[in-house]
């Protein structure tokens, strides 16, 4: 399904989208790779906005559960693991000339720029791909919920998910073979449903502020232009 009719666009994108097959945190081919398809999709007019998880580096909660480190603390070294990857990233958009700037939700601005709203937007306006580190900037959260709250504040028409399955089934596909894809789905139905796709509190802020959710996978070539042309399959989350 096509998605011409939106023009801002928050893709967010996996931690785990950036490793190497051999497990390293981060390979430079798939970095290029990704910048080449987030310019395409600036050239075809998108506005977009990334926000990077850190999943190849540090979930907090995973570590924490370990008992040896508190969650507040094993979220920080989180949301450092995304300010990793965002420099990562827009290193390799700078390297395809694709103009990028991140800003960062915890400030370090001997690095990058601190997260404020007009500024962030004003990047937008001039076409440059704004990369969002630091997830919310609060421990207990996502970079999914990130997502869905930088697209609320930036006027973003929609997010784009681009995860490691091709769209929301009604069971996770990874541990049940007969899970069917489904092409359009609610708010509500997504959270009444419990599907695991993205946390509640995601689903929850996206329905409040009516974005729409696009789950595809970051495994299709070019995989962001082609989910948003609508050449691979995907699932629509909306009112
Ligand atoms: N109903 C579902 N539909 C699709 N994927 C699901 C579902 N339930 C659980 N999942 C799992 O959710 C994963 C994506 O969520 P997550 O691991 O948070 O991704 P990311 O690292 O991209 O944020 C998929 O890899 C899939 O295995
Ligand atoms: O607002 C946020 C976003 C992220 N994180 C931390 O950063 C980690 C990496 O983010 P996430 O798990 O969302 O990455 P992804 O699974 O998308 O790669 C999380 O596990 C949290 O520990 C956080 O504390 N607050």
């Amino acid at each position: 399904m096509p998605v011409k009719q939106f023009r801002r666009i928050l893709v967010k994108l996996s931690g785990e989208a950036l490793m190497a097959s051999d497990g390293y945190w981060l390979d430079p081919q798939t970095l290029s790779g990704l910048a080449e398809d987030l310019g395409a999709a600036t050239r075809a007019g998108f506005e977009i906005a990334v926000v990077i998880g850190g999943g190849n580096i540090i979930r907090g909660a995973r570590m924490s559960a370990a008992g040896w480190i508190d969650r507040p603390t094993a979220d920080s070294m989180g949301m450092l693991g995304t300010a990793m990857n965002s420099l990562a990233i827009e290193t390799a958009l700078n390297a395809a000339g694709v103009s990028a700037r991140t800003m960062s939700a915890v400030s370090m601005p001997s690095i990058c720029e601190t997260y404020a709203r007009q500024p962030a937007l004003h990047h937008l306006q001039k076409g440059q791909v704004l990369v969002l580190a630091g997830g919310t900037g609060n421990p207990f959260f996502t970079t999914d919920t990130a997502a869905v709250l930088r697209a609320a504040e930036l006027r973003c028409d929609a997010v784009l998910k681009a995860t490691q399955v091709d769209g929301v089934y009604s069971a996770d596909p990874k541990t049940n073979p007969d899970a069917v894809r489904y092409e359009k789905l609610t708010h509500d139905e997504a959270i009444a449903k419990d599907l695991k796709v993205m946390d509640t509190a995601a689903f929850a802020l996206a329905r409040e502020s009516r974005i729409p959710i696009i789950v595809g996978s970051i495994h299709a070539p070019s995989s962001v232009t082609a989910i948003l042309n609508g050449t691979v399959p995907s699932t629509i989350v909306a009112p």
